[in-house]
């Protein structure tokens, strides 16, 4: 049964955590999909991992309709999630109507993640709710925010941790089915996943969460560096350089390709 948003947001607290892994075209979503996971993310991390942004600022919303409509085409069963890249949403709740709107039109995604918990975030995430587009949080580290904030851990503070609990908790009323928790101690993240009606999904965040998040190419090992929090399954990178010096040699030798 393919997933919905409100499959997801009935996700609390089970014995197994769901999984969601970012993908950014046709052929990942299909191997990911194809693997099992319950949720892909069309990440605007898209902007480092396949498009070699330094951050992620620089993403438009059409280059995220064009990767969104990919990776569409290679779901059957997950619920496709995507970013909302920076300043595609936070200048107005008109501007994030627009482009969550776009997003839902022009692929067959069912739901958008947008960062921050400010005031003007839920009341943004608030408004897309009433109006029928499934919205998911993210708060802790926002690396859209990485001019402020760095890549550091969030919450570390007593404050800090109170804060993002706030956030937390405003933004499951304002009516997201999901939070994604960002490169925060696990034990707050154990403390937002207790509270909130809603699921967390947990990136660098402990494995109290109700669901797990990691960036495709950091688990395939094709990244070049890799955050503290995340781990590599494969070594991407060395097995793809040895097939395609495997292939090299056998053109320079003559055998390949075969003479049929
Ligand atoms: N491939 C990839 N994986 C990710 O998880 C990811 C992205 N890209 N791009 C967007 C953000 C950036 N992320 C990152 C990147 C680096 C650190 C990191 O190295 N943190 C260090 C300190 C860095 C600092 O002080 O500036 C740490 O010890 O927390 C953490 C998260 C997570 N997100
Ligand atoms: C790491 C996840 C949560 C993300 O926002 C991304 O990949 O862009
Ligand atoms: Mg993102």
């Amino acid at each position: 049964m393919p997933v919905t948003p409100q499959t997801l947001r009935n996700w609390k607290h089970q014995p197994q955590p769901f999984v969601m892994l970012t993908a950014w075209d046709w052929a990942i979503a299909q191997i990911v999909d194809q693997a099992g996971v319950e949720v892909i993310l069309v990440g605007d991390s898209l902007a480092m991992v396949a498009l070699g942004y330094a951050n992620t600022l620089p993403l438009t919303l059409d280059q995220m309709i064009h990767h969104s409509q990919a990776v569409c085409r290679g779901v059957k069963q997950a619920l496709v999630v995507v970013d909302l890249p920076f300043l595609t949403y936070q200048e107005s709740i008109a501007q994030a109507i627009h482009s969550a709107g776009r997003i839902l039109k022009e692929s067959q995604a069912q739901g958008v993640k947008i960062e921050g918990g400010s005031p003007e975030i839920v009341e943004t995430i608030a408004k897309l709710t009433r109006i029928g587009i499934p919205v998911m949080g993210h708060v802790g580290l926002t690396p859209q925010s990485v001019h402020q904030l760095g890549y550091k851990q969030q919450g570390k503070t007593e404050a800090e941790a109170e804060r993002i609990l706030k956030e937390a908790i405003a933004i499951a009323e304002a009516g997201a089915f999901a939070l994604v928790l960002e490169h925060i101690p696990a034990p707050l993240a154990a403390q937002i996943t207790e509270k909130l009606p809603i699921p967390t999904i947990g990136i660098g965040a402990g494995s109290a969460c109700d669901g797990q998040v990691l960036v495709t190419a950091d688990l395939w090992g094709l990244s070049e560096t890799l955050p503290p929090f995340a781990k590599a399954y494969i070594n991407g990178r060395a097995t793809l350089t040895e097939a395609t010096q495997a292939f090299i040699q056998d053109v320079k030798s003559r055998q390949f390709p075969p003479n049929l």
